[in-house]
């Protein structure tokens, strides 16, 4: 998978700078740096806009005295407003060089740009309501707002609003994205996130999850050496057709549904084999060929779903468990190296203890079970037992239909037959199922989704 963006924890950014200073880096350089990266985004983005700064006690505001600096010297009417005194030695030599006036945030009158450089990494708690409340209205009367490094009353760590946050139209993330860019309901405060490189070295494990490069076969390819995908059917049909087209159109070489409902087809590329006993479920397993089992979607939850699950589980095949299979499973019979893909009522049932954010809980349950976890939602979150994780951000809401996880995957499981990468394959498939979303517009069911996927694909090779 290739690395994108790194993601930070609040500390782990600390540790970050506290290594930059400690190899000679001068830390009022580092905001000085910072602070310009910013300005240079809001003057390409607003231009000579009226805008109004606000800056807080910390080196967030530090930042926002240099943005002002800078813009004012391109001719852009700044104010300045302030919560507090200037309490870092950087932020006291940023408010320094600000020789404009300096107004207080609770009468400073709005402008048509705002800019909320008031509380970063350092916040602690939710702002006090009254000056929550105000930060909401100025940003209401501005046309135009950027948040310097993160929205002041979101939880750096975690995406948590701690107080009410307005909407921006601009986020600017210094050096690293952190996990509440990309995790909601922070995520969600935030119209386009950019991330401005200020020389952070990228150490994390922690990564967003970037395009991926796919291959197209070779000349000595063949449908096995593609990957065979099997699908094992279920009391619903339908689930387990939509996932075997989804890994038919993933660049796997050939696709079988292992049925339980005789034998209604859904492409006719797709090999539907009867296997409505255990034992004629254990015949069809019964091929060292098999790149990729996936075992759930409408599977069922009665006494036989778990009969065929046990009968996947006895075969070792390399495995993707989705849905029911996540139901029907405890943590101790997940095979090493599997790829689950649990919403968060899935999720919840299977791993109900772990604490810490969506990213902590992923890279827990990952560690814990031994498997690839990919934990959907609108922030899908996919982690490793190693502690790789990358989080996808920018999905489809409509992507909120019925058949899309099954899809997705199908999807998985073809990516894994591609690959033998369970990491790997999972990023690729969350990618392409995102892309597909995107291409299959507003309103779509998941059927569309399949039509888009060739597209999605082309679009990485
Ligand atoms: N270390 C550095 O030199 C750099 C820091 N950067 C900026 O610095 C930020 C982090 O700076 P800080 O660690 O100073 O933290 P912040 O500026 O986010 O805020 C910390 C201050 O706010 C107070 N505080 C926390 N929650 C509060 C609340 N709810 N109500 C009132 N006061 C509250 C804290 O006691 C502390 O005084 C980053 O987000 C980034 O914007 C960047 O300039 C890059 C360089
Ligand atoms: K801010």
């Amino acid at each position: 998978m290739n690395a994108g963006t790194p993601i930070l924890t609040a500390a782990q950014m600390r540790s970050a700078e506290q290594a930059l200073f400690d190899a000679g880096v001068d830390d009022y350089g580092l905001m000085e740096q910072a602070g310009a990266a910013a300005a240079a985004i809001i003057w390409r983005a607003g231009g000579l806009r009226d805008t109004l700064v606000l800056c807080g006690p910390g080196n967030n505001g530090g930042d926002g005295f240099v943005i002002a600096r800078l813009l004012r010297t391109r001719g852009v009417a700044v104010r300045v407003a302030v919560l507090g005194e200037s309490g870092t030695s950087s932020s006291r030599r940023a408010r320094a060089g600000w020789d404009g006036p300096v107004e207080q945030l609770a009468t400073a009158a709005p402008a048509t740009q705002l800019v909320d450089a008031l509380f970063g990494t350092g916040l602690s708690r939710g702002l006090d309501p009254a000056v929550a409340a105000r930060l909401c209205d100025l940003s209401a009367s501005a046309s135009h707002s950027y948040a310097i490094d993160l929205p002041s009353g979101v939880d750096s760590d975690s995406g948590a609003l701690l107080s009410a946050v307005p909407h921006f139209s601009i986020c600017i993330a210094l050096g690293a994205l952190k996990p509440a860019h990309l995790l909601y309901p922070a995520a969600g405060h935030v119209r386009r996130l950019i991330c401005a490189d200020i020389g952070i070295p990228a150490s994390d494990l922690a990564h967003q999850l970037m395009p991926p490069r796919l291959a197209a076969p070779g000349p000595d390819d063949h449908k096995y050496r593609r990957g065979l995908v099997a699908v094992v059917g279920g009391t619903m049909a339908g689930a387990g057709i939509l996932a075997a087209q989804a890994a038919a159109r993933s660049g796997a070489g050939m696709v079988r549904r292992l049925a339980a409902d005789g034998l209604r087809h859904g492409a006719d590329a797709i090999v539907t084999q009867d296997a409505q006993t255990v034992d004629a479920l254990h015949d069809s397993l019964d091929d060292a060929r098999l790149a990729a089992v996936l075992v759930g979607p409408g599977l069922g939850r009665d006494a036989t779903a778990r009969a065929r699950l046990e009968a996947v589980l006895r075969h070792g095949h390399p495995l993707v468990l989705d849905a029911d299979a996540l139901t029907l499973i405890d943590v101790e019979q997940i095979p090493d190296g599997a790829i689950l893909t649990p919403h968060e009522g899935e999720f919840t049932r299977l791993f109900s203890d772990l604490p810490g954010s969506k990213i902590d809980r992923a890279r827990s349950a990952a560690e814990r079970s031994g498997a690839i976890v990919i934990y959907k939602g609108a922030d899908s979150v996919i982690a490793a037992p190693d502690g790789r994780v990358a989080v996808a951000s920018g999905s489809s809401h409509w992507l909120s239909t019925a058949g899309t996880g099954d899809v997705l995957a199908g999807l998985v499981a073809g990516r894994l037959a591609v690959t033998r990468d369970a990491f790997r394959a999972a990023g690729e498939a969350v990618w392409l199922h995102g892309d597909a979303a995107r291409r299959a517009g507003a309103a779509f069911i998941a059927d569309d989704l399949l039509a888009a996927l060739p597209a999605a694909i082309a679009a990485r090779l």
